[in-house]
C-alpha cells in the first residue's frame, strides 16, 4: 500500500521542491480565470531547446541524488472530455484563461518543437492557426511510443477542453492530464484550418494506396517502429477500397502483430479476427492460421485461456502441425489447470524469475472467492467454499506492477493538492497504470470499478468519442492509492531461501491486483499475502467457512493510535476488528504505559542478542526478560483480550523461547512456546512429548516468529530424545511456514 513519506528522511532539496509545488498551487489559485499573458515566440523556443538538452543529460533521475528532484503534483482534478471534437467550440491560444478548464472548447494546434521526455511529464511547444505558440505539457503519455507516437508532427492535434495552468516558473502552459483529451486529426480532415495545413512531415501522407501503406507498415515493423507500422496499417485500411479485400485482410493481420508488440492485446485480437476469411485454398489456410495464432496469443495475454485454446485449436486444424502453436497450446492447458484447480508449480515459477523477467507466466485462480456487499465496508471478498488453514484462497497476476529496478520506474515525491498529503512510491506506477489502461480499454473496466475513496467521476469507460476510450487520470490516481499493494523484488532465490517470499524490500515496488483489491482490512485477519514476481498469493491463516468474508491486514503498525490514524487518513475508515475493539477500550494512559514497556523490552532484546546454545544468556538476563514479559502481559485485561493477540508481549516471549533452548532448559522452553501461542490467541494449545495440538482461533494471528518458536520446541524434543513429538512439531512449523511464506519451498526443518 502507498507509504506516507517520512519527511525527516528527505534531502533538503526535496523539501524545497515541495515548498515550490505548494507555493505554485497557491499562486495558481490566486490567478484563476485571468487572461493569458502573451509570450515571445523566440524566447519560448530557445528555452524549449535548452530544456530538451537538459532532459537528455538527465535520463535517470533518482531520489537518492539530492541534487535532482522529482516532484509529482496531483493537481486539482478536472474531468476528461466526453465530447467529440465536433461537439466543441474552437478557440485560439490567445483566448485561454489562466488556471481554467475550458469546458466546451477545443484548441487545434500543431507541434513545432521536439519533445522533452522527462520522467514525470512530456513537454513540447505547439502553435495554433494564428501562429501563437504555447507550452504543452502531457501529465501522462506512453513514452515508449516515442515522439511520433505521442504527438506526431504529421497531424493536427485537437486538445479537447484544454486546461491552462502554470508551470514551475509561473509561466502559463497547456496541461493535458487525460490522454484521451488529445485527438489526432489527419491533414485531410475538413476540420483542420487552412493555416494549419502543414507540409506533410510524416511519411504517411506521401503514400496513397492501401498496398503501398501495407508495404510501408511492413518495413516499419521490420525496423521495430511499431507505432509507425500501426499508423501505416490504419491509414491503409482507410484507403482500401472495394475489391481490395485481400489487402484489407493483410492490413488487419499485420496490424494485429503491431498491436501485439505494443501490448495492445484487445486490439490485436480484434484485428486478427477481422483478417479471417473462410479458408478456401492452401495459401489462405496458411495466412488464416497466422491470424488465429495471433488472436490466440492476444487472448493468452488477456488471460482468456478458454478462448486462447479454441483459437490455437483452430490454427492447428488449419495447418496440421506447427511448433509455436503446439507450444502455446500446451501452455494454455497448464494455465487452464491452474485457473480451475489452483494447483501451481510455484517452485518452477519462482525459479524462472529474475530482475530481467520479474513477471510470472501463470493464470489467476479466483474461484474460491466472490465479490459481494460487505455491510459498512462497501464491497468485500467472500469465500465460495470452506477453506482450511494453509489453503490457497486466491492467486492473481497483477493488472499492472512496477518494480523499482525497472526502466520505467522512478522515485518521486507526490504532493496531492487536495489533501496536502505527501507520499512516495506510486508516482511511476500511476503513469504506468494510465498507459496500460489506454492500451487495453476493455480490461480497464475492472480497474475503474475499484474503490477510489469517494472520487466521483464521469462514467468514462462507457464513452469513447473520437474512437478513443476515455479514462479519468485522477480517478485512476485515487483508485491506485486505495488499492495498490507493495510487493517484494522478484528473484530466483525467493522460492529457495527460508522465508524468501516474505522478504520485503522497503515496499517501493507496487501494483494493482483487481480481484484481491476487494479484500477488506482486519488487523486480526484470516488471509496472509505473499508475492512471487507479479503473482499475489493469499493463504488462509485459519478456517474460513463458505460465505465468510476474507480479510487481510493492510498494515502491521503495532501502535493502536498510529494505526487508526493511518486507516483514517489513507483509506477513510476506522478499524473495528476484535483486536482494535479490545485495544480501543484501553485508556490512553494504559496504552502509553504498554508502549513504554514494549520499547524497554525491544531495547533489552537489541542489547542481548541471542546466538546459539554455545553462548547461552545468563540467569540474570533471563530473569530480567521474564520480568519484562510478565509486566507486559499484565497490561492486558484478561477478559477483554480473551481470544485476541497480545502483540506487545510477543517479542520478549520469543526471546525467552530461544533463551531457554540455548540454556538446555527443555521444560521452560516448551512452557514458553505454549505461552507464545496463547499470546497469539491460539486455542487448545498443548505441547508435551505425548500430545501436540494447537488450533487457530477466530482472533488469532500468525507470524514468522511463531514458526521459529515451534522449531525450537521441535529441537528441544529431538535433543531430549522425543523424536515423534519433534516430528509433529516440525510438521506444524511447516504448516505455519506455508501460511506465512506462501510456499513451502525454502523451509529448513529438522535434520534427518
Ligand atoms: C482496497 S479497498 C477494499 C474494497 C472496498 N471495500 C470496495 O468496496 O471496493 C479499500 C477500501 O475498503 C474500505 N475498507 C476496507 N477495510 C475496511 C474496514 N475494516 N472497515 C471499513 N471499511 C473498510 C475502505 O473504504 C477502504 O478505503
Amino acid at each position: 500500500m502507498e507509504a506516507p513519506i517520512d519527511m525527516s528522511q528527505l534531502p533538503p532539496a526535496y523539501i524545497q521542491s515541495l515548498d515550490q509545488i505548494k507555493t505554485l498551487h497557491h499562486y495558481a489559485q490566486a490567478h484563476k480565470s485571468k487572461p493569458r499573458e502573451p509570450k515571445d515566440a523566440r524566447t519560448l523556443l530557445m528555452r524549449h531547446r535548452s530544456g530538451i538538452e537538459f532532459a537528455k543529460k538527465q535520463p535517470h533521475q533518482r531520489l537518492s541524488d539530492a541534487n535532482t528532484i522529482l516532484g509529482i503534483i496531483v493537481g486539482q482534478p478536472y474531468m476528461p472530455s466526453t465530447k467529440s471534437v465536433d461537439e466543441l467550440e474552437q478557440i485560439t491560444i490567445a483566448q485561454l484563461r489562466t488556471e481554467t478548464h475550458h469546458k466546451g472548447k477545443v484548441l487545434l494546434v500543431r507541434r513545432m518543437g521536439g519533445l522533452i521526455l522527462a520522467r514525470t511529464t512530456i513537454g513540447s511547444i505547439v502553435v495554433d492557426e494564428t501562429g501563437t505558440p504555447e507550452i504543452l505539457k502531457l501529465g501522462h503519455g506512453d513514452a515508449s511510443l516515442g515522439e511520433d507516437g505521442l504527438l506526431p508532427t504529421s497531424v493536427v492535434i485537437a486538445i479537447k477542453e484544454p486546461y491552462y495552468t502554470f508551470n514551475n516558473e509561473k509561466a502559463g502552459e497547456l496541461r493535458v492530464d487525460h490522454p484521451s483529451d488529445i485527438v489526432h486529426l489527419r491533414v485531410t480532415d475538413s476540420r483542420v484550418p487552412a493555416s494549419l495545413l502543414l507540409e506533410a512531415e510524416g511519411r504517411i501522407t506521401e503514400i496513397r494506396s492501401a498496398r503501398e501503406l501495407k508495404e510501408a507498415g511492413n518495413a516499419a515493423l521490420k525496423k521495430k517502429l511499431y507505432v509507425e507500422a500501426l499508423n501505416c496499417y490504419t491509414e491503409g485500411l482507410r484507403e482500401s477500397c472495394a475489391g481490395e479485400e485481400d489487402i484489407a485482410r493483410d492490413l488487419y493481420r499485420n496490424r494485429s502483430q503491431a498491436n501485439l508488440l505494443l501490448e495492445r492485446h484487445e486490439a490485436a485480437k480484434t484485428d486478427a479476427l477481422a483478417a479471417l476469411p473462410d479458408s478456401s485454398d492452401e495459401l489462405s489456410k496458411l495466412v488464416d492460421a497466422k491470424a488465429y495464432f495471433r488472436a490466440g496469443c492476444a487472448a493468452y495475454h488477456l488471460q482468456d485461456f478458454k478462448d486462447a485454446r479454441s483459437l490455437f485449436d483452430k490454427q492447428l486444424q488449419l495447418v496440421g502441425t506447427d511448433k509455436d502453436g503446439k507450444i502455446m497450446l500446451s501452455k494454455v492447458m497448464t494455465r487452464l489447470h491452474e485457473q480451475e484447480h489452483g494447483e501451481y508449480d510455484f517452485s518452477l515459477h519462482g525459479s524462472r524469475l529474475s530482475k530481467a523477467y520479474p513477471r510470472v507466466d501463470a493464470a489467476d485462480h479466483l474461484t474460491k472467492s466472490e465479490i459481494k456487499p460487505s455491510p459498512g465496508r462497501g464491497r468485500g471478498l467472500f469465500a465460495t467454499v470452506d477453506i482450511k488453514p494453509g489453503d490457497l484462497i486466491l492467486c492473481e497476476k497483477a493488472f499492472c506492477v512496477l518494480f523499482e529496478h525497472e526502466e520505467q520506474h522512478f522515485k518521486a515525491v507526490k504532493y496531492d493538492v487536495r489533501t496536502g498529503n505527501v507520499t512516495q512510491g506510486t508516482g511511476a506506477l500511476w503513469k504506468e497504470l494510465v498507459s496500460k489502461l489506454y492500451r487495453n480499454p476493455i480490461s480497464a473496466k475492472a480497474v475503474m470499478a475499484l474503490s477510489s475513496g469517494g472520487y466521483t467521476s464521469i462514467d468514462a469507460a462507457a464513452t469513447s468519442p473520437d474512437d478513443i476510450a476515455v479514462i479519468d487520470t485522477f480517478h485512476v490516481h485515487d483508485i491506485m492509492v486505495h488499492n495498490a499493494y507493495g510487493c517484494s523484488t522478484p528473484s530466483k532465490k525467493q522460492t529457495q531461501t527460508h522465508f524468501g517470499l516474505n522478504s520485503h524490500s522497503g515496499e517501493i515496488n507496487s501494483g494493482i491486483w483487481t480481484h484481491a483489491s476487494y479484500i477488506n482490512h482486519a488487523c486480526v485477519c484470516n488471509a496472509h499475502r505473499t508475492f512471487i514476481g507479479d503473482l499475489i498469493l493469499f493463504r488462509a491463516t485459519k478456517p474460513i467457512a463458505k460465505g465468510e468474508e476474507i480479510t487481510t491486514a493492510y498494515t502491521q503498525i503495532a501502535d493502536y493510535d498510529e494505526r487508526q490514524k493511518r486507516f483514517t487518513e489513507h483509506w477513510g475508515f476506522q478499524c473495528t476488528c476484535m483486536l482494535c475493539t479490545a485495544e480501543g477500550a484501553d485508556t490512553a494512559g494504559d496504552r502509553r504505559g504498554r508502549t513504554r514497556l514494549e520499547r524497554k523490552a525491544q531495547t533489552f532484546q537489541e542489547r542481548n542478542k541471542l546466538h546459539d546454545d554455545a553462548h547461552p544468556p545468563s540467569t540474570k538476563r533471563v530473569q530480567e526478560a521474564e520480568g519484562l514479559a510478565t509486566a507486559l502481559k499484565v497490561t492486558y485485561d484478561a477478559k477483554r483480550f480473551e481470544g485476541v493477540p497480545r502483540n506487545a508481549a510477543l517479542g520478549i516471549q520469543a526471546w525467552l523461547v530461544q533463551a531457554y533452548h540455548d540454556r538446555h532448559d527443555a521444560a521452560s522452553c516448551l512452557t514458553a512456546v505454549v505461552e507464545y501461542f496463547k499470546l497469539l490467541a491460539y486455542e487448545d494449545v498443548v505441547i508435551n512429548h505425548a500430545t501436540v495440538t494447537l488450533r487457530a482461533g477466530k482472533g488469532s494471528k500468525v507470524n514468522e516468529e511463531a514458526v521459529h518458536t515451534l522449531q525450537y520446541a521441535s529441537k528441544v524434543m529431538l535433543e531430549t530424545g522425543k523424536r515423534n513429538a519433534a516430528v509433529k512439531l516440525d510438521d506444524l512449523a511447516k504448516e505455519l511456514y506455508l501460511i506465512v511464506n506462501g510456499v513451502v519451498d525454502g523451509y529448513t526443518g529438522l535434520p534427518a
